[in-house]
Protein backbone atom coordinates (compact mmCIF):
# COMPACT_ATOMS: atom_id res chain seq x y z
CA UNK A 1 0.00 0.00 0.00
CA UNK A 2 1.01 3.44 -0.57
CA UNK A 3 0.46 6.76 1.19
CA UNK A 4 -0.29 9.90 -0.22
CA UNK A 5 0.46 13.59 1.41
CA UNK A 6 -0.82 16.53 0.32
CA UNK A 7 0.14 19.19 2.98
CA UNK A 8 -1.73 22.51 2.43
CA UNK A 9 -1.78 25.82 4.56
CA UNK A 10 -4.94 24.84 6.30
CA UNK A 11 -5.52 21.41 5.56
CA UNK A 12 -3.58 17.97 4.99
CA UNK A 13 -5.16 15.39 2.07
CA UNK A 14 -4.12 11.85 2.60
CA UNK A 15 -5.45 8.59 0.54
CA UNK A 16 -4.15 5.09 0.80
CA UNK A 17 -3.69 3.00 -2.69
CA UNK A 18 -4.12 -0.41 -2.27
CA UNK A 19 -2.30 -3.57 -3.78
CA UNK A 20 -3.63 -2.47 -7.13
CA UNK A 21 -1.85 1.14 -7.53
CA UNK A 22 -5.05 2.15 -9.21
CA UNK A 23 -7.60 1.86 -6.47
CA UNK A 24 -7.85 4.31 -3.48
CA UNK A 25 -8.65 2.60 -0.53
CA UNK A 26 -8.99 5.26 1.79
CA UNK A 27 -8.91 8.55 1.90
CA UNK A 28 -9.72 12.04 3.84
CA UNK A 29 -8.81 15.75 5.67
CA UNK A 30 -7.80 16.37 8.33
CA UNK A 31 -6.15 19.62 10.14
CA UNK A 32 -3.17 18.33 12.14
CA UNK A 33 -0.24 15.88 12.29
CA UNK A 34 -2.08 13.96 15.26
CA UNK A 35 -5.48 14.15 13.10
CA UNK A 36 -3.22 12.19 9.98
CA UNK A 37 -2.06 9.68 12.47
CA UNK A 38 -5.38 9.26 14.31
CA UNK A 39 -6.95 7.93 10.86
CA UNK A 40 -4.32 6.07 9.75
CA UNK A 41 -4.07 4.20 13.15
CA UNK A 42 -8.24 3.78 13.07
CA UNK A 43 -7.56 1.71 9.51
CA UNK A 44 -7.59 -1.73 9.53
CA UNK A 45 -5.16 -4.01 7.88
CA UNK A 46 -2.99 -0.97 6.82
CA UNK A 47 0.67 -2.05 5.76
CA UNK A 48 2.54 0.67 3.85
CA UNK A 49 5.06 -0.07 1.74
CA UNK A 50 5.72 3.63 0.76
CA UNK A 51 4.66 7.20 1.01
CA UNK A 52 5.16 10.53 -1.02
CA UNK A 53 4.54 13.68 -0.42
CA UNK A 54 4.26 16.82 -1.64
CA UNK A 55 4.17 20.28 1.15
CA UNK A 56 4.21 24.11 0.73
CA UNK A 57 4.56 23.91 5.07
CA UNK A 58 7.92 25.17 6.51
CA UNK A 59 10.81 22.87 6.33
CA UNK A 60 10.84 22.21 9.75
CA UNK A 61 6.58 21.30 9.83
CA UNK A 62 7.31 18.63 7.02
CA UNK A 63 10.29 16.97 8.48
CA UNK A 64 8.31 16.65 11.41
CA UNK A 65 6.01 14.71 9.62
CA UNK A 66 8.18 12.79 8.03
CA UNK A 67 9.63 11.11 11.33
CA UNK A 68 6.47 11.02 12.55
CA UNK A 69 5.09 8.77 9.63
CA UNK A 70 8.46 7.20 10.08
CA UNK A 71 8.41 6.28 13.31
CA UNK A 72 4.28 4.80 13.45
CA UNK A 73 4.38 3.13 10.43
CA UNK A 74 8.54 2.45 9.33
CA UNK A 75 8.33 4.02 6.09
CA UNK A 76 10.70 6.46 4.18
CA UNK A 77 8.89 9.47 2.35
CA UNK A 78 9.39 10.66 -1.07
CA UNK A 79 9.20 14.38 -0.93
CA UNK A 80 8.25 16.09 -3.98
CA UNK A 81 11.25 18.43 -4.80
CA UNK A 82 11.43 21.66 -7.25
CA UNK A 83 12.45 21.32 -10.57
CA UNK A 84 12.83 23.12 -13.75
CA UNK A 85 11.61 20.85 -16.14
CA UNK A 86 9.54 17.26 -15.83
CA UNK A 87 7.03 15.58 -17.99
CA UNK A 88 7.30 17.80 -21.07
CA UNK A 89 6.47 21.00 -18.09
CA UNK A 90 9.05 24.07 -18.15
CA UNK A 91 8.58 25.98 -14.73
CA UNK A 92 8.11 29.59 -15.92
CA UNK A 93 9.61 30.99 -12.58
CA UNK A 94 12.79 33.20 -13.09
CA UNK A 95 13.81 31.24 -9.42
CA UNK A 96 12.11 27.83 -10.28
CA UNK A 97 12.74 26.15 -6.96
CA UNK A 98 9.91 29.62 -5.49
CA UNK A 99 7.24 27.95 -7.18
CA UNK A 100 4.66 26.46 -4.38
CA UNK A 101 5.04 22.82 -4.70
CA UNK A 102 1.65 22.09 -5.04
CA UNK A 103 1.12 24.70 -8.23
CA UNK A 104 3.84 22.27 -9.63
CA UNK A 105 2.55 19.58 -9.43
CA UNK A 106 -1.30 20.35 -10.42
CA UNK A 107 0.52 21.58 -13.32
CA UNK A 108 2.49 18.15 -14.47
CA UNK A 109 -1.08 16.38 -13.63
CA UNK A 110 -2.73 19.00 -15.85
CA UNK A 111 -0.71 18.79 -18.69
CA UNK A 112 -0.66 15.70 -18.75
CA UNK A 113 -4.25 15.02 -18.82
CA UNK A 114 -4.99 17.71 -21.38
CA UNK A 115 -1.98 17.23 -23.59
CA UNK A 116 -2.06 20.30 -24.61
CA UNK A 117 -2.12 24.13 -23.41
CA UNK A 118 -4.07 24.19 -20.18
CA UNK A 119 -5.11 26.81 -17.28
CA UNK A 120 -4.97 25.16 -13.61
CA UNK A 121 -7.25 26.99 -10.53
CA UNK A 122 -6.60 25.61 -7.25
CA UNK A 123 -8.60 26.37 -4.43
CA UNK A 124 -7.19 26.45 -1.02
CA UNK A 125 -6.18 28.59 1.88
CA UNK A 126 -4.66 30.87 -1.17
CA UNK A 127 -5.90 30.48 -4.91
CA UNK A 128 -3.74 29.80 -7.94
CA UNK A 129 -3.96 30.31 -11.24
CA UNK A 130 -1.47 28.70 -13.77
CA UNK A 131 -0.89 28.68 -17.42
CA UNK A 132 0.52 25.94 -19.49
CA UNK A 133 1.40 26.31 -22.85
CA UNK A 134 0.76 23.73 -25.69
CA UNK A 135 4.32 23.22 -25.60
CA UNK A 136 4.45 22.41 -21.99
CA UNK A 137 5.85 26.14 -21.60
CA UNK A 138 4.75 27.30 -18.19
CA UNK A 139 3.95 31.03 -19.10
CA UNK A 140 3.32 31.98 -15.37
CA UNK A 141 0.57 32.41 -13.00
CA UNK A 142 -1.54 34.10 -10.02
CA UNK A 143 -1.79 33.91 -6.68
CA UNK A 144 -4.79 35.40 -4.30
CA UNK A 145 -6.16 35.07 -1.20
CA UNK A 146 -8.63 32.08 -0.93
CA UNK A 147 -11.96 31.73 0.39
CA UNK A 148 -10.49 31.15 4.02
CA UNK A 149 -8.31 34.11 3.93
CA UNK A 150 -10.98 36.80 2.52
CA UNK A 151 -13.67 35.75 5.46
CA UNK A 152 -10.94 35.84 8.57
CA UNK A 153 -9.55 39.14 7.31
CA UNK A 154 -13.18 40.52 7.38
CA UNK A 155 -13.55 38.75 10.60
CA UNK A 156 -10.64 39.80 12.15
CA UNK A 157 -10.34 43.63 10.94
CA UNK A 158 -13.64 44.63 11.29
CA UNK A 159 -15.18 44.83 14.46
CA UNK A 160 -18.79 43.87 13.73
CA UNK A 161 -18.56 40.83 11.20
CA UNK A 162 -18.72 38.01 13.49
CA UNK A 163 -20.68 34.42 12.49
CA UNK A 164 -20.35 31.39 12.93
CA UNK A 165 -19.24 28.35 10.22
CA UNK A 166 -22.74 26.85 10.51
CA UNK A 167 -24.31 29.92 9.10
CA UNK A 168 -21.49 30.52 6.53
CA UNK A 169 -22.24 27.46 5.01
CA UNK A 170 -26.00 28.02 4.71
CA UNK A 171 -25.13 31.25 3.46
CA UNK A 172 -23.93 30.27 0.26
CA UNK A 173 -26.73 28.16 -0.88
CA UNK A 174 -27.96 30.98 -2.76
CA UNK A 175 -26.39 34.04 -4.32
CA UNK A 176 -28.55 37.02 -4.48
CA UNK A 177 -27.73 40.46 -2.17
CA UNK A 178 -27.26 39.02 1.13
CA UNK A 179 -29.88 40.50 3.66
CA UNK A 180 -27.55 39.63 6.81
CA UNK A 181 -23.77 39.66 7.58
CA UNK A 182 -22.97 36.25 6.87
CA UNK A 183 -25.19 36.35 3.48
CA UNK A 184 -23.28 39.64 2.70
CA UNK A 185 -19.48 38.23 3.31
CA UNK A 186 -19.73 34.37 1.93
CA UNK A 187 -21.86 35.55 -1.22
CA UNK A 188 -19.38 38.62 -1.54
CA UNK A 189 -16.56 36.77 -1.18
CA UNK A 190 -17.45 34.13 -3.39
CA UNK A 191 -18.28 36.10 -6.20
CA UNK A 192 -14.62 37.86 -5.69
CA UNK A 193 -13.35 34.03 -6.06
CA UNK A 194 -15.85 33.96 -9.53
CA UNK A 195 -14.98 37.28 -10.95
CA UNK A 196 -11.18 36.10 -10.83
CA UNK A 197 -11.94 32.85 -12.37
CA UNK A 198 -13.75 34.35 -15.44
CA UNK A 199 -10.68 37.14 -15.71
CA UNK A 200 -8.52 33.74 -16.09
CA UNK A 201 -10.88 32.22 -18.57
CA UNK A 202 -10.32 35.57 -20.61
CA UNK A 203 -6.58 35.86 -20.34
CA UNK A 204 -6.76 32.44 -21.44
CA UNK A 205 -8.69 32.69 -24.60
CA UNK A 206 -6.60 35.53 -25.26
CA UNK A 207 -3.55 33.34 -25.62
CA UNK A 208 -4.84 30.17 -26.82
CA UNK A 209 -8.89 30.91 -28.75
CA UNK A 210 -10.91 27.95 -27.55
CA UNK A 211 -8.19 25.51 -27.58
CA UNK A 212 -7.24 24.65 -23.94
CA UNK A 213 -8.94 22.80 -21.29
CA UNK A 214 -9.43 24.43 -17.59
CA UNK A 215 -8.77 22.41 -14.19
CA UNK A 216 -10.84 23.31 -11.05
CA UNK A 217 -9.07 21.28 -7.81
CA UNK A 218 -8.59 22.39 -4.22
CA UNK A 219 -11.47 22.62 -1.32
CA UNK A 220 -13.32 25.23 -2.05
CA UNK A 221 -13.28 24.36 -6.32
CA UNK A 222 -17.13 23.59 -6.20
CA UNK A 223 -17.55 27.27 -5.15
CA UNK A 224 -16.58 28.40 -8.55
CA UNK A 225 -17.66 25.57 -10.88
CA UNK A 226 -20.66 26.98 -12.02
CA UNK A 227 -19.32 30.11 -13.69
CA UNK A 228 -16.92 27.44 -15.90
CA UNK A 229 -18.86 25.07 -17.11
CA UNK A 230 -16.06 23.38 -19.42
CA UNK A 231 -13.92 23.15 -16.89
CA UNK A 232 -12.78 19.84 -15.48
CA UNK A 233 -13.13 19.36 -11.65
CA UNK A 234 -10.25 17.39 -10.55
CA UNK A 235 -10.08 17.11 -6.73
CA UNK A 236 -7.10 14.97 -6.60
CA UNK A 237 -4.95 16.78 -9.69
CA UNK A 238 -2.19 17.54 -7.24
CA UNK A 239 -2.03 13.55 -6.52
CA UNK A 240 -2.11 12.83 -10.56
CA UNK A 241 1.49 15.04 -9.89
CA UNK A 242 2.64 13.59 -7.37
CA UNK A 243 2.73 10.10 -8.74
CA UNK A 244 4.58 11.59 -11.96
CA UNK A 245 7.08 13.41 -9.86
CA UNK A 246 7.89 10.68 -7.48
CA UNK A 247 7.33 7.37 -8.74
CA UNK A 248 7.45 4.34 -6.96
CA UNK A 249 11.43 2.73 -6.64
N1 LIG B 1 -13.65 17.82 3.41
C1 LIG B 1 -13.12 19.03 3.61
N2 LIG B 1 -12.31 19.23 4.67
C2 LIG B 1 -11.76 20.43 4.89
N3 LIG B 1 -11.97 21.50 4.10
C3 LIG B 1 -12.77 21.38 3.04
C4 LIG B 1 -13.37 20.14 2.74
N4 LIG B 1 -14.10 20.31 1.62
C5 LIG B 1 -13.98 21.60 1.26
N5 LIG B 1 -13.19 22.28 2.11
C6 LIG B 1 -12.82 23.69 2.01
O1 LIG B 1 -11.55 23.71 1.36
C7 LIG B 1 -10.80 24.83 1.76
C8 LIG B 1 -9.37 24.41 1.96
O2 LIG B 1 -8.91 23.86 0.74
P1 LIG B 1 -7.56 23.05 0.65
O3 LIG B 1 -7.36 22.79 -0.82
O4 LIG B 1 -7.59 21.86 1.54
O5 LIG B 1 -6.54 24.12 1.22
P2 LIG B 1 -5.00 24.02 1.54
O6 LIG B 1 -4.40 23.14 0.46
O7 LIG B 1 -4.52 25.42 1.46
O8 LIG B 1 -4.84 23.43 2.91
C9 LIG B 1 -11.47 25.40 3.01
O9 LIG B 1 -12.02 26.66 2.70
C10 LIG B 1 -12.58 24.40 3.33
O10 LIG B 1 -13.75 25.07 3.71
C1 LIG C 1 0.48 29.84 -3.20
C2 LIG C 1 0.46 28.86 -2.05
C3 LIG C 1 0.47 29.61 -0.74
C4 LIG C 1 -0.85 28.03 -2.14
O1 LIG C 1 -0.95 27.21 -1.00
P1 LIG C 1 -2.32 26.52 -0.53
O2 LIG C 1 -3.41 27.51 -0.68
O3 LIG C 1 -2.54 25.35 -1.47
O4 LIG C 1 -2.10 26.06 0.87
C5 LIG C 1 1.65 27.85 -2.14
O5 LIG C 1 1.68 27.27 -3.39
C6 LIG C 1 2.97 28.53 -1.85
O6 LIG C 1 3.37 28.72 -0.74
N1 LIG C 1 3.71 28.95 -2.94
C7 LIG C 1 4.98 29.61 -2.85
C8 LIG C 1 4.93 30.94 -3.51
C9 LIG C 1 4.75 30.87 -5.02
O7 LIG C 1 4.20 29.88 -5.55
O8 LIG C 1 5.15 31.83 -5.69
K1 LIG D 1 -3.36 23.00 -2.15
Amino acid sequence: MILELDCGNSFIKWRVLGADIRLVVAEGVVDSDLALLESLNGLDELTLQHCRMVSVRTADETAALMSLLAGAFGVSVACAAPAREMSGVRNGYDDYEKLGLDRWLAMLGGFHLAAGACLVLDFGTAVTADFIANDGEHLGGFICPGMPLMRNQLRTHTRRIRYGDVAAERALESLVPGRATVEAVERGCSLMLRGFVLTQLELARNYWGEDFTVFLTGGDADLVAEVAPQARVVPDLVFVGLAMACPLP
